[in-house]
């Protein structure tokens, strides 16, 4: 394995520079608890080891946000959206948060929160990047599912299960209380969007898959090639010329790893797999946001502890750890 030498990155002024975002927020679903998952993944010891082990440069308001000043009293659902007012509000806030972090140079780890939130942290890269270097951000999406729904084809009216129609503008809203504050500004490319791990997807989003042409790597592609291939071709397909956003949802690993999580689905990721992901994003040099979400240490508790300890490994992979 080669790194590119310590202390540069294409895209980042330090490679040791690190803003984390703590969003203790779960309104995208109606499980109680994924907020709860900053302060759990915090007390693990998070910011220890990402300063002491990975030698990063920490910068956090020490704060896990429930940003309660921004939930409004009444939320009625709209457009098949459930508590649209309070997602939109929360994920603006999110937006600017990361803004502020990525438009100062710095590698964005924001610990979620449920999946909605990513379209708060994927829309602040988009814009800092844009602005910072003129370039388009590439995502890779490990998840079971994949949180493409647009409102009207949602089974669930969870938005936790719509962020990626909202960022790569399929779902537009004329409403700035309701998602209408996102701009071109924000939005991704769909041909810049890749999936991994995915094994639960609703019968709309098989058609906006589709009919979008949209890169997915399903654990049926895992299992044919092997995990080693299948980061070949999905780095292969963002090309070593853009800036990487990895959005991981922990339910992609199986739940034999990762069972205290909303929307579990069986057939997922070893840890190792997850793990190794996360290592070949960091390998690219070319990382410069992650997200860690959808961790419910209030379900399947006695698996709680293991499962915040994934996301942890994650964490640590992905920002350089076990790269000799
Ligand atoms: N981030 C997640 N865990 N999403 C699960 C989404 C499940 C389902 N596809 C839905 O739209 O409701
Ligand atoms: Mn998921
Ligand atoms: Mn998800």
């Amino acid at each position: 394995m080669t790194l590119p030498p310590t202390g540069e990155s294409k895209f980042l002024p330090s490679r040791n520079e690190l803003g984390l975002v703590a969003v203790g927020f779960s309104g995208g679903q109606t499980k109680a608890g994924v907020d709860a998952a900053p302060t759990a993944l915090l007390e693990a010891g998070l910011i220890h080891q990402l300063q002491n082990d990975l030698n990063y440069n920490v910068t956090f308001d020490g704060q896990v946000h429930t940003y309660a000043d921004l939930i409004p009293a009444s939320d009625p659902p709209h457009r098949n959206m459930l508590r649209p007012k309070s997602v939109s509000a929360v994920t603006r806030a999110v937006s600017s948060q990361v803004y502020t972090h990525a438009a100062a140079g710095r590698l964005v780890l924001t610990l979620g929160g449920d999946h909605s939130i990513a379209i708060g942290t994927i829309s602040g890269t988009a814009r800092a990047v844009r602005e910072r270097l003129g370039q388009e951000i590439a995502v890779v999406w490990v998840d079971a599912h994949a949180d493409i729904n647009t409102p009207e084809t949602s089974e669930s009216g969870n938005i936790h299960g719509m962020p990626v129609s909202f960022l790569t503008g399929m779902t537009r809203s004329e409403d700035e209380e309701r998602f209408g504050w996102l701009g071109e500004e924000h939005l991704i490319s769909a041909r810049k969007l890749v999936y991994i791990a995915l094994r639960d997807i609703d019968r709309g989003e098989k058609e906006i898959l589709r009919r979008e042409g949209i890169k997915a790597f399903s654990m049926h592609d895992i299992d044919r090639h092997g995990i080693g291939k299948i980061m070949d071709m999905a780095l292969g397909w963002i090309g070593s010329d853009t800036p990487i956003h990895l959005s991981f949802d922990v339910d992609a690993l199986d739940p034999m790893w990762a069972p205290s999580t909303g929307t579990p689905v069986r057939g997922g990721l070893t840890l190792r797999e997850g793990d190794f992901i996360a290592e070949c994003v960091a390998e690219t040099g070319n990382l410069i946001a992650l997200d860690l979400v959808e961790v419910n240490p209030s379900l399947e508790v006695t698996g709680a502890q293991e499962t915040v300890r994934a996301g942890c490994s994650i964490i640590r992979c992905a920002l350089g750890d076990t790269l000799l």
